[in-house]
């Protein structure tokens, strides 16, 4: 409550405040950065609760927010002062100190491993240029304006502008764990005016560029900024060149990058917050209890000391407890309420927040910190308690919220099945198909998908295995196919150096790496990618060679990417896409053959646990195309405003009338024992919700396979789009709840789309 008010109060003080408008960064000019009215503050954190000085104040203050030392507190002073004690003067003051160090040297003892936490982080080494030279600082060292360089693995020390990278065409990958929890990698670039020309030290400490920026914010995903380099025009700098301190740099030799925003301005730090103090429940009904307790000791006080001065009336003789006698009944009843106060003290027992402590330090530091069922063999760590205060709720949580992919599975996908013209190729059996069996849920199955045992490569179908595909009546929609494959993509080929001919791919999605790698399986192998063009390899000996005009990315709201290109020999120019089947169905062109039984293989996929994905392009008229490049997209992608949504809007108008290709079905295995974890926490009552943006089918087989979903529930699926649908199969849901309650054993499961989910908050809002 306190603390919450200091930390108000904080943030308004004059010398807290940041600076209203933009923030001004200049390369190589520390002494406009230095100016006091720009207010950048040093790169060093702190995540520790106190200070030398603040440490003692500041732990007392959040000791005494304590209902019961509090009640000590007085206790101690009517003892030490009125003369009315029946007790010592010092019989509460000292256990009462007793129980307040060993609170502190607890609490201090956490905080100072947090100090030396923080002391590693801020003593770290990092690289910066300054007089034309790389010099090594610590982390706490680095100031804004200075062009820090972040090497592979390493991750930034701060908010940096990317201002050159090592790699090709600027880009670079970085692996966010620490920021989002994601550990796939994306892809950043080094902005383009300053990549080609400020490759080195020298040229780098020679850069004099201006920075206008926001004011540092805690929003991880948004960056409005520009960049203006002596005598050029301003340039607009991206979310996609800003490397985030905490950001580890993946398969990149180096980059640059001009820090923005350092220490507690950072994102980062930004985002994380002061760490609240937190009362757990146990502590809660402690405190109940004891006011209720304190209540009981009031009125027997009361009870008693009317009690002394009715018998002080009736006597007129001295109590025994007092030396000095009055003769009023009424001061003595007043005295009494103090004595019997004092005497009563021990109702509320002083040791019972120390015992609590102890047994709390134990529980940690013995029962969790070596708990061998709770050790990683493989990376040789031991669960950790960080702060032992909150113990006990561990074993009050209700509800889990989890991620899939990467949380419940693996994050590693493996192509396995696809369809073309109508025909479904591949043979293997999923884990999820496996897993249902044994649940007596067998998934309906096709005639050209029969159960079979899973060799080592995760697809393979002996009509087209080994080239034969080659021999197929549909040998030209699967070549269209596989071509699609290898070129609508963002991954990066990287040739290793010992071997040219040994190419690993870099993708910022594990689905399309795993395209890509079939692709190549079935001989279209992708070779390079330069900004505007892209090449494969047919059967190893042909060689294509496609012009990359644009490239519409993915975004979760678009559900798909698109690639256009030109292939160089025909000079034919084609859109290609690929995204989740409910989008693009709608774009298709009207009355293709394949449509239908598609939906049936993409039925069956799902059905199987696997991840779909919709093929499709269509040939683009060259003038047509022209003027949509020239006269919608080309100003959409240079919008200041709105850009991502100006760029979906483009791209609608040119995503349209495709040809459909096929579909792919992939893979992603669970993690193991994630079955039997989550059986064990609905055991134990804990509601669990997941959230995914795959298929729902495929959801609700991979919900069987984890066991969040078993044959014994009742399942409600939500996935109305009109107000009324939704209600009546809610009403519907309720009333299984209610009758699942009566015979207090069926569950109800709730599969929510999110079309469905919206409405839903909509309405919310609206009552709100
Ligand atoms: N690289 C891609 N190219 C085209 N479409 C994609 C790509 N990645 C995903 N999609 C489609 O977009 C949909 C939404 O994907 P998104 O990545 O937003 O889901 P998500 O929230 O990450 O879910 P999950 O955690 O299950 O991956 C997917 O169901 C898929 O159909
Ligand atoms: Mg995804």
């Amino acid at each position: 409550m306190f603390t919450d008010l200091i930390d108000k109060v904080k943030h308004k003080l004059p010398w807290n405040k940041l600076p209203a408008g933009a923030r001004k960064v200049h390369s190589n000019n520390q002494e406009i950065n230095k100016k006091r009215e720009n207010r950048f503050c040093n790169n060093s954190v702190s995540t520790a609760k106190y200070n030398l000085i603040s440490f003692i104040p500041k732990n007392l203050l959040e000791q005494f927010l304590r209902v019961a030392n509090i009640y000590f507190l007085i206790v101690s002073c009517l003892q030490s002062f009125s003369g009315l004690s029946p007790t010592g003067r010092v019989g509460t003051i000292i256990p009462l100190a007793f129980v307040v160090i060993f609170q502190m040297i607890k609490d201090g003892f956490e905080d100072v491993k947090r100090h030396i936490g923080d002391r590693q982080v801020n003593r770290a080494k990092t690289k910066v240029v300054r007089d034309g030279k790389e010099i090594q600082v610590r982390w706490q060292d680095v100031v804004v304006g200075d062009v820090v360089r972040v090497g592979k693995n390493e991750p930034s020390p701060c908010d940096l502008v990317c201002l050159t990278s090592s790699s090709p065409n600027g880009l670079c990958y970085i692996e966010t764990s620490q920021l989002d929890g994601e550990t796939n990698l994306k892809i950043r670039r080094a902005l383009p005016i300053t990549n080609d020309d400020y490759q080195t030290p020298e040229a780098l400490s020679k850069l004099k560029a201006c920075v206008t920026c926001e004011q540092p914010n805690d929003q991880l995903y948004k960056f409005i900024g520009k960049i203006k380099l002596e005598d050029e025009n301003d340039a607009p700098i991206e979310v996609e060149q800003i490397l985030l301190r905490g950001a580890i740099l993946k398969n990149t030799d180096h980059v640059y990058g001009l820090s923005i925003y350092t220490g507690k301005h950072s994102k980062l730090i930004m985002n994380s917050g002061d760490a609240p103090h937190k009362v757990s429940k146990v502590e809660r009904v402690t405190n109940y209890g004891i006011l209720g307790l304190f209540a009981l000791e009031l009125f027997v006080t009361l009870c008693c000391a009317i009690g002394i001065g009715m018998w002080q009336s009736r006597h007129s003789s001295m109590w025994y407890l007092y030396h000095e006698f009055s003769t009023s009944s009424t001061i003595v009843t007043l005295q009494g309420l103090v004595t019997f106060f004092i005497l009563f003290n021990n109702f509320i027992p002083i040791s019972l927040y120390v015992s609590m402590e102890f047994v709390k330090v134990l529980q940690a530091r013995w029962l969790i910190d070596q708990d061998l069922k709770m050790y990683h063999e493989e990376s040789d760590t031991c669960a950790s308690a960080r702060t032992s205060s909150l113990n006990e709720e561990l074993g009050q949580v209700e509800y889990i919220f989890s991620d899939k992919t990467g949380t419940l599975t693996q994050n590693v996908m493996e192509f396995f099945k696809f369809s073309v013209n109508g025909v479904s190729y591949g043979r293997g059996v999923t884990e999820v198909e496996r897993k249902m069996k044994t649940l007596n849920k067998s998934t309906p199955k096709s005639p050209s998908t029969p159960l079979k045992q899973v060799k080592d490569k995760p697809f393979h179908d002996e009509r087209i295995d080994d080239g034969k595909w080659e021999n197929q009546k549909d040998k030209d929609e699967l070549a269209k196919f596989f071509t699609l494959l290898a070129v609508c993509h963002t991954v990066i080929p990287e040739r290793s150096e010992s071997d040219p001919n040994d190419i690993t791919y870099q993708a910022s999605s594990p689905d399309e790496y795993a395209l890509v790698k079939a692709a190549s399986q079935f001989g279209f192998k992708f070779l390079s990618r330069t900004p505007n063009q892209i090449t494969i390899q047919v059967n190893d000996d042909k060689k294509q060679t496609f012009d990359v005009l644009n490239i519409l990315e993915f975004n979760s709201t678009r559900k798909r990417m698109s690639v256009i290109i030109k292939d160089v020999t025909s000079k034919k120019i084609y859109l290609q896409t690929k995204g989740a089947d409910s989008e693009i169905f709608k774009l298709l062109k009207p009355n293709q053959n394949q449509v239908h039984s598609t939906k049936e293989h993409l039925k069956q996929f799902a059905e199987q646990g696997l991840r779909t994905l919709l093929c499709a392009q269509v040939e683009l008229d060259p003038k047509e195309y022209q003027k949509w490049d020239q006269e919608v997209y080309q100003p959409a992608t240079t919008a200041l405003k709105d850009r991502e949504e100006e760029l979906t809007k483009a791209s609608q108008q040119i995503e349209k009338d495709l040809e459909l290709i096929g579909a792919t079905a992939i893979e992603d295995k669970l993690q193991d024992g994630v079955s039997d974890t989550i059986e064990c926490l609905a055991d134990a009552g804990i509601k669990i919700w997941v959230l995914t943006g795959d298929k729902q089918e495929t959801a609700i087989n991979i919900g069987y396979s984890c066991s969040i979903l078993s044959n014994e529930m009742d399942i409600l699926i939500l996935n109305q789009t009109d107000g009324d649908g939704l209600r009546r199969e809610l009403e519907r849901g309720m009333e299984g709840l209610l009758r699942g309650e009566e015979e207090e054993k069926k569950e109800t499961a709730v599969v929510i789309d999110g079309a469905c989910m919206e409405i839903f908050l909509k309405d919310v809002h609206s009552k709100k």
